[in-house]
């Protein structure tokens, strides 16, 4: 299989170079990281320790069996049209938010995959991506059911040794993986705290709420999910990560650009009354906006 990266920061990186064992790869990145890759290889590091051979390039080619687009999500409308050209047969987002698939759909001449991703990843240098965790791939057609698409793509990511679950409940899946970030990340980015504090400290209740809301708002969409199934993810998640600084207080920390319209807003721009997503909502947007980063 040809797979085309679309986005081959952190976790791009890891993902395509872990599909290289096994498939041709492009990674479409950033330079100098591109240069570097395509000259002496990329390396694994962290959990892994190897070196791959993937292409690496700043522009998509003008064709690939499968795009994985792992951008940020405010830069999923860049990457639907940065592969609008390219002759696809699959897309599949690993991005973390709601709404990517919908973006990416609406530009794509092909099937558009969902997933979520629990490796961890994190691009030390140009040319060295560090695997922090060994996780897990779940992907699906976005709308749910069996997709044929889905099985030719769970297939090739088995074969490159990528944990893989190929699920038929997508939507729940996403709904539930934005329960956890809605309550771990804009409430850890504004309390200052890694993902541990949330069990017991002060911030908890905060994320509790946060996550009960998501779930409020994925029953308005038409999915079954719980209060007691979000608020317990959000603490198993804690607890699995707890020594963890989550993405979103990194990038606060880095002064960068967070993903909250995709996480927080989201739920708090779908017509359901969410006070605590409203309020992280805009306090991460008043810090973004105060440094001219949206
Ligand atoms: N890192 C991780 O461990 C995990 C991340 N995720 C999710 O995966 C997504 C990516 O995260 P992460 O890898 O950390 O982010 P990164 O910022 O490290 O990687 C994204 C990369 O995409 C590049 N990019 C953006 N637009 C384009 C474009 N049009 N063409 C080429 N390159 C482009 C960015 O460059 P530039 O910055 O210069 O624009 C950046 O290098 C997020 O949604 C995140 O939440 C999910 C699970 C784990
Ligand atoms: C699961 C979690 C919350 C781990 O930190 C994450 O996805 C993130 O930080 O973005």
């Amino acid at each position: 299989m040809h797979v085309v990266v679309l986005g081959a920061g952190s976790l791009g990186s890891l993902v395509g170079g872990l599909l290289a064992r096994a498939h041709e790869v492009t990674l479409v990145g950033r330079e100098p990281h591109v240069s570097r890759v395509r000259e002496g290889g990329l390396e694994l590091t962290g959990a892994y320790d190897e070196r791959v051979r993937p292409d690496a390039r700043t522009d998509p080619p003008a064709s690939a069996d499968l795009a994985v687009v792992t951008t940020k999500a405010f830069d999923t409308d860049a990457a639907a049209e940065a592969l609008a050209p390219v002759a696809l047969d699959a897309c599949l987002s690993l991005q973390n938010g709601m709404g990517n698939e919908t973006t990416l759909a609406a530009d794509l001449d092909c099937p558009v995959l969902a997933g979520t991703c629990t490796y961890g990843a994190r691009l030390t240098e140009p040319g060295v991506v560090a695997c922090t965790g060994v996780g897990e791939v779940v992907l699906g057609a976005r709308g749910g059911g069996a997709s044929e698409a889905a099985d030719r793509v769970g297939t090739a990511f088995d074969a490159a040794g990528l944990h893989t679950t190929v699920a038929e409940d997508m939507p729940l899946r996403l709904w539930e993986k934005l329960a956890v970030n809605a309550g771990i990340n804009a409430t850890t980015a504004l309390a200052r705290v890694e993902n541990g504090a949330l069990l017991d400290g002060p911030a908890g209740g905060v994320a509790r709420d946060a996550a009960r809301e998501t779930a409020r708002v994925a029953r308005a969409d038409g999915l079954d999910l719980d209060d007691e199934t979000a608020v317990a993810a959000v603490e198993r998640v804690a607890e699995a990560t707890a020594a963890n600084r989550s993405s979103m207080l990194q990038d606060v920390e880095a002064g960068r650009r967070t993903e909250v319209d995709a996480i927080s807003g989201f739920v708090a721009g779908y017509g359901v009354e969410t006070p605590v997503n409203a309020t992280t909502a805009r306090l991460v947007r008043a810090w973004e906006a105060a440094r001219d980063l949206r």
